[in-house]
């Protein structure tokens, strides 16, 4: 459709810009020292697939301020907090924002949940440029998120490799079959269907139950967006998918690793 708003484009163009002025403060030869002195990755991929091999959920538990179709759903906000709230319940993993402009995320908000817990954190941002990925490590990232839809293939696989080389996992992002034909190519270790459609930001679970036949055996599906209820975990995990990445339903709530324990681990 003509008259959608396509956000997506609209960040892209401003996350282009944002990464100019970035690389002209740090320059990637001392980003690159930086990074190689950044505390060493945590596992991502392991801590999720541990849970999973265990009969257990794996829950990706996110931190995020606002968002562009929410505006702001948590304040006052403490990542370090909520950070700890979710190790406590069960998390395997934490996702950050660190987009300013959409998210009103930060990196500081990455450092300072990672730095009060133990648990691998992604970096959730989105990242179209190597410097990116390396300012990520730099960051104390453990994984690096991409999206299918804001990549073309040639540059998908140069920042999977990059990440890789760095020893940081990555979280490959598709929303529609022909996304995750293209992610597939780069045999992932892990693979998210997003629920919500970035273009427009309508959430559907079907969308991953839909795509789940193409899935590759060897990638760990993580659905995520858009899961609120116990029905909705139900659904997925009778579906076989057992991986999650929840961040509205915790962020709304007082306390957002109890909400994680009611949805994922009820007593
Ligand atoms: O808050 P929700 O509906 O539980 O969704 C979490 C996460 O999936 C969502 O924040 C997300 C998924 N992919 C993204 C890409 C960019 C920004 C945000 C996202």
């Amino acid at each position: 459709m003509s008259d959608t708003p396509d956000i997506l484009k609209k960040i892209l163009e401003r996350k282009a810009e944002e990464i100019t002025e970035r690389q002209a403060r740090l320059p990637l030869e001392k980003l690159s020292a930086r990074a190689a002195e950044a505390d060493p990755p945590r596992g991502f991929v392991r801590a999720l697939a541990d849970k999973v091999a265990a009969g257990q959920p794996g829950v990706i538990a996110e931190i995020k301020r606002a968002s562009p179709s929410q505006g702001v759903i948590r304040d006052p906000y403490d990542p370090a907090t909520i950070a700890r709230g979710y190790e406590a319940a069960g998390a395997a993993c934490l996702s950050v924002l660190t987009d300013r402009d959409f998210f009103q995320g930060d990196d500081s908000h990455l450092q300072s949940a990672r730095a009060a817990c133990g648990l691998p954190v992604l970096r959730k941002d989105f990242i179209i440029h190597p410097w990116q990925v390396v300012e990520a490590r730099m960051l104390g990232a453990d994984c690096v998120l991409l999206i299918a839809a804001a990549l073309d293939d040639a540059r998908m696989a140069e920042l999977h490799e990059l990440a890789g080389s760095l020893g940081m996992d990555v979280l490959v992002e598709v929303h529609d079959a022909d996304e995750l034909a293209r992610a597939a190519a780069l045999k992932p270790r892990l693979l998210g269907i997003n629920n919500r459609d970035l273009r427009t930001f309508r959430t559907r679970l079907e969308t991953t139950l839909d795509l789940l036949d193409r899935v590759p055996r060897s990638s760990l599906l993580v659905t995520e967006s858009g899961i609120h209820t116990p029905a909705d975990v139900s659904r997925m995990r009778a579906a076989g998918v057992d991986a999650f990445l929840v961040g509205e339903a915790f962020m709304r709530a007082p306390q957002p690793g109890d909400a994680l324990q009611d949805l994922f681990f009820p007593a």
